[in-house]
């Protein structure tokens, strides 16, 4: 059931679109042109009898013109107006303001359907006006020259009677084509208009007999009518609730059982009784009987006709009612304060606040791939000559130019296997004396074997190069990524929300680093401040470091952190587990507003449909990046590792993603664990085969040759990309320029994270799970005056971690106060007697 809702003002998506300064001139020049073009033709108009005779005296100053514009403007109403289309001429301005907003990108106006309807009226309208008024009073500036002209013309040519006939019949296609006007719409307009009258007027008489003469009024009427009948039900207050249901007669269905009921104000109605069909068939000899709507029912509600000949010659219409739109009280609040305040606009806070420029990022240069041909032909003669020493025969062979990497893809001869070909991977590398040689074999979805072999001179692909794309510039990903280009070089981009959570892997120096600043760059560049924060996690110390200065703006810390960007393991694991906690708020937030996801939520948000004042906020997306994941796992273990694996499988739906990078991808690290819940995985160039295939679960990654050439994996395939570069002078221009900007107070302030372990003895006493010799603990430990865990140890013979569990019961039971430091506990319980008995209340 669709629900009345206002239309939110999505985003438009012009909006990330950078204008060039001509467009931004000539879209504004255009705009403004048009402004002065109404404004002169206004002021011609109220002064064109005395201004028209300074025609010709531009240059003279001695004559004073009283347009607005001056002589320009009289000049402009003169060629225009009188000269040209009479008023039709203000089409023509507003024209202007169409070609401005086109060159400035804004799609108010749909360009091809706005320039028709007004070519239609510039050519209509003066003929028109020159038909109205025959040259005579103000017909210069109402038809204008043109317009008396081509009257006059055709008026000689088809006489007067022809040239209106002309008017009408051109006007009326007009209006039919454009509003689709049928008899039968029209007929269905008017009865509508016909029946909200009799509404009206019947809902201001009284609950009286004139109320009820007028519905047997109206029932005759009905009844009169054999294609639409009205059913008028007068509920208890004596507002009348129409429906419309046409009822269609047919043949064939069986007579109907008719029962008579009556409402409570005694008008009586007869009731079709008659189960499970929404289509009424009639007997044709019987009069057309009339559903009664239930209450509820009677909303607006306008039947669809479908019409169908039948096989025996009788139109039969089948009409469907759509859903009722039902609006609820929350509904009609939000409404009214969307109408009152406008949509909730996350950007507010920093309103002012501008996406970075695109200059900010170095140009490399020309990036065009250069064809060498010889290197081209000489591979080709290698792997053919080599396959054909093997046996393997080749009927086509086809190459691919990306920027690291050149494919050949090869269609083997019939009756050639393709693990006659995989198997000579290697020797095909010794052939071509390259590294990076890999075989895909076979192509997913081509029919063909693939073998990459690295080109002798790469093409470098800057990531100024990919942000300017239109790809880039145009999408509508909720987070895109754009890592690079593809082996046809294209641009690739991948959403980090559908992903949701992505791995990283890489021997040191092959681009994993260019590689989280190139993703990190992207984010930046198309979500605002209000929309993604980022926790960073930098074991190393320095790679990261240069974001420090958007912390205002994008980064997320704990409340008790100094910096934003975490290095110490030990703080890693308190916001690993602050963010699971801010993972769980979510979640209820989002259960609260019957959402299933992040996007969903924020939507309900801005349409003031959740209530600040309940805990409800817009929720930006958080994406958690750690440089240096096998650090970690090294010195915190499972500590880390848990909260990780956490996160991963469950965060995806309330915005939170992981991008995870090491240099070490050995099982240890990357866990299986870890791995079941990372989907999307990158490769740069890793030592081993066997480091490969835990990162990529194949090997391919060992074969890459290093600078950011690539192994992206998406969950089905394997892409090869090459990253694009982006260098630290880069980065550091683009946080200066975020950072110089008004950002928030602070940093977005995760959930303070209490360590369970400190609290989890207290208040979580269960009397089920005591220990065996709690209740002696207790005597002792009351009788001695002493909360002393050592004192238990000795006289219960206990090691001290089960001695420091008793105590911890007796802390959360209530026997004894709080860890004091060195000191002895303190003991609530004064003597044995009162202890027995608060013994005996637990046991119950
Ligand atoms: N996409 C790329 N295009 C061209 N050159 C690149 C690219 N990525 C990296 N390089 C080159 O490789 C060098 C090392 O890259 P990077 O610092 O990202 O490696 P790394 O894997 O992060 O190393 P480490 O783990 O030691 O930090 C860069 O300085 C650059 O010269």
């Amino acid at each position: 059931m669709e629900k009345k809702t206002q239309k939110p003002q999505t985003e438009s998506p012009e909006k990330g679109k950078i204008l060039s300064k001509p467009r931004i001139f000539f879209g504004l020049t255009f705009i403004v042109f048009s402004g002065v073009l109404a404004l002169s033709f206004i002021s011609y108009l109220m002064n064109w009898k005395s201004d028209q005779s300074q025609a010709g005296t531009m240059l003279d100053k001695s004559i004073q013109s009283s347009n607005i514009f001056g002589k320009l403007g009289d000049w402009l109403g003169n060629i225009f107006i009188f000269e040209s289309i009479g008023v039709a001429s203000f089409i023509v301005a507003f024209l202007f303001v169409v070609f401005g907003t086109m060159i400035l990108k804004k799609k108010i106006f749909k360009p091809w359907m706005t320039f028709g309807h007004s070519l239609f009226f510039i050519c209509w309208l003066p003929i028109f006006f020159g038909a109205i008024t025959k040259g005579q009073g103000n017909a210069g500036v109402l038809s204008g020259v043109y317009g008396y002209q081509i009257m006059d013309s055709m008026n000689a040519i088809i006489g007067s009677v022809g040239l209106w006939l002309v008017l009408v019949v051109s006007i009326a296609l007009y209006f039919i084509l454009e509003f689709n006007l049928r008899p039968s719409s029209i007929k269905s307009k008017f009865n509508e208009i016909n029946e909200s009258t009799i509404g009206r007027v019947k809902s201001m008489m009284p609950n009286s007999s004139e109320n009820f003469e007028a519905d047997e009024e109206l029932e005759n009427e009905i009844q009169d009518s054999d294609s639409n009948i009205t059913v008028t039900d007068v509920s208890n207050n004596g507002k009348i609730q129409e429906v419309e249901k046409p009822v269609k007669v047919s043949t064939v269905e069986p007579p109907v059982q008719v029962q008579t009921i009556v409402t409570p104000n005694q008008t009586s109605f007869e009731e079709i009784k008659k189960e499970s069909s929404p289509t009424v068939s009639l007997d044709l000899n019987t009069k057309p009987v009339i559903p009664v709507a239930k209450p509820e029912e009677a909303f607006d509600i306008k039947p669809s006709p479908i019409s169908t000949p039948s096989s025996d010659g009788i139109k039969f219409n089948v009409e469907v009612a759509p859903a009722v739109e039902i609006i609820t009280d929350a509904d009609q609040q939000s409404n009214d304060l969307v109408e009152k305040h406008g949509l909730y606009d996350h950007r507010l806070d920093l309103a002012k606040f501008q996406m970075p420029p695109l200059d900010l990022l170095k140009d490399y240069g020309n990036e065009e791939i250069s064809v060498n041909k010889e290197e081209l032909e000489e591979n080709k003669n290698k792997i053919v000559g080599l396959l054909k020493n093997f046996n393997v025969g080749i009927a086509e062979i086809k190459a691919t130019i990306g920027p690291t990497v050149t494919l050949y893809e090869i269609v083997p001869e019939a009756g050639i296997r393709v693990s006659a070909i995989k198997k000579l991977q290697d020797d095909i590398a010794l052939n071509l004396s390259a590294l990076g040689i890999r075989i895909i074999a076979p192509m997913p979805g081509k029919g063909t074997i693939g073998i990459e072999v690295p080109r002798k001179n790469p093409t470098m692909v800057s990531m100024r190069s990919v942000i300017a794309s239109q790809k880039f510039q145009n999408t509508d990903m909720d987070l895109p990524v754009v890592f690079g280009k593809t082996i046809s070089n294209e641009v690739f981009m991948a959403d980090l929300s559908k992903m949701p959570h992505l791995l990283m892997a890489g021997s040191t120096g092959q681009g994993k680093s260019v590689g989280i600043n190139a993703i990190l760059t992207s984010l930046l560049y198309k979500k605002h401040p209000s929309e993604l924060k980022f926790v960073m996690v930098d074991p190393k110390k320095v790679e990261l470091s240069l974001y420090s200065k958007i912390e205002r703006h994008y980064l997320a810390k704990l409340p008790d952190s100094d910096d934003a960007i975490i290095t110490d393991t030990h703080k890693v694991i308190n916001t690993l587990n602050s963010l699971c906690v801010e993972m769980d708020q979510r979640y209820d937030l989002l259960k609260n507003a019957f959402c299933k996801n992040l996007k969903e939520y924020n939507k309900k948000f801005s349409e003031r449909k959740l209530n600040p004042e309940n805990g409800h906020r817009y929720l930006p997306y958080i994406v958690l990046v750690v440089d240096e994941f096998a650090d970690l796992i090294m010195t915190a273990g499972k500590e880390v590792e848990l909260p990780i694996a956490r996160l991963a499988q469950l965060a995806r739906a309330v915005g939170i993603h992981l991008i995870v990078a090491t240099q070490r991808p050995s099982v240890n690290v990357i866990t299986g664990m870890i791995k079941a819940n990372f989907p999307a995985r990158a490769a740069f160039r890793v030592i081993s085969s066997v480091d490969s295939r835990t990162i990529l679960d194949s090997p391919g990654a060992d074969q890459l040759i290093g600078k950011g050439d690539m192994l992206y994996f998406n969950g089905n395939e394997i892409l090869r990309l090459q990253c694009a570069f982006v260098d630290t002078p880069e980065v550091e221009r683009l946080a200066e320029f975020i950072g110089e900007q008004k950002g928030y107070a602070s940093a977005f302030m995760l959930p303070e994270y209490v360590n369970e372990e400190a609290t989890s003895s207290v208040g979580a006493f269960d009397p089920n799970e005591k220990d065996q010799l709690f209740d002696d603990a207790a005597r002792i430990i009351v009788s001695t005056q002493q909360g002393s865990t050592s004192m238990l140890q000795r006289h219960l013979k206990l090691g001290y971690n089960r001695a420091g569990r008793i105590m911890d019961q007796l802390e959360a039971s209530g026997i004894v106060g709080g860890f004091n430091g060195a000191k002895a506990r303190e003991v609530l319980i004064s003597d044995l007697n009162s202890l027995e008995q608060f013994l005996e209340d637990l046991r119950n």
